[in-house]
């Protein structure tokens, strides 16, 4: 059974706003949440700085850049975004082992750079809003599955530390991946939230039996009358 530090540590809230509002919510969460996760809503529109802003408040960031291009562009933005300070920080799988291995130079570089930790890299395996179809309109017939744990092994061969893939394909990836992997999940919906965009979906704590490290939850708890409420809700479900 988990401690409600254990499950709260298990939580990366999505701050999918603007600054005034990141900063609101992370005060509405202090003394709760330990993870925020910095999109490109929050990203493009404030840069660096609102990084700085979450990490000074004691927060861990997933810097959710999901950074896909030739390896040149990659480990420099993976070396630019790394200097923030981020925990974590998103890739896409889909780039191939060429600008996996770029992404982990770049993240290196930084490191050595700030003399401090690694920031370490998420590979993005399928987007949990898809679903086969969506897939079979970028040409991949492949079963779900089957293309997630394609993406996870070439990942981790290539140095990412870590994967996203929804709740769905978390046990496979577990057992695909071993014990020590980081095994992100958003597509993370209690019982009875909206869906909304999201298409593999599952609930906090069937995330979490299926092997999720963390889970990465926004609108249910961001659009929330009563944000801390919903937080705490989760993490209480995580720990029955
Ligand atoms: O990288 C991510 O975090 C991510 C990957 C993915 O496949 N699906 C996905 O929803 N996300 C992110 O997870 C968050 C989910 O938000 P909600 O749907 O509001 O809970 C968003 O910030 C997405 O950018």
């Amino acid at each position: 059974m988990l401690s409600y530090e254990e499950a709260s540590d298990k939580v990366i809230v999505a701050l999918d706003c603007d600054r005034a509002r990141a900063l609101e919510l992370a005060e509405l969460l202090s003394g709760r949440a330990r993870w925020v996760k910095v999109g490109m809503t929050l990203f493009y529109a404030e840069g660096p700085v609102v990084v700085d802003d979450l990490r000074a408040r004691g927060l861990s960031v997933f810097l959710d850049l999901k950074i896909y291009d030739i390896p040149f562009q990659v480990q420099g933005a993976v070396r630019a975004a790394s200097l923030t300070g981020a925990d974590l920080l998103s890739i896409h799988g889909l780039g191939a082992s060429a600008m996996i291995r770029a992404a982990r130079a770049g993240a290196e570089e930084a490191a050595f750079e700030r003399d401090g930790a690694r920031t370490r890299l998420l590979a993005i395996s399928v987007l949990t809003s898809m679903g086969a179809r969506a897939l079979a309109e970028v040409g991949i017939f492949d079963p779900l599955p089957r293309e997630v744990s394609r993406l996870a092994a070439l990942s981790h061969s290539a140095g990412a530390d870590g994967l996203v893939c929804s709740p769905q394909e978390a046990a496979r990836m577990r057992s695909l991946l071993g014990p020590e992997a980081l095994i992100v999940c958003p597509g993370v919906r209690p019982a009875g939230s909206a869906f909304a965009d999201q298409r593999r979906v599952a609930t906090p704590s069937q995330a979490l039996a299926a092997g999720a490290s963390q889970l990465v939850v926004g609108r249910p708890i961001a659009g929330a009358a009563d944000p801390a409420g919903a937080f705490d809700a989760i993490c209480a479900e995580l720990m029955a």
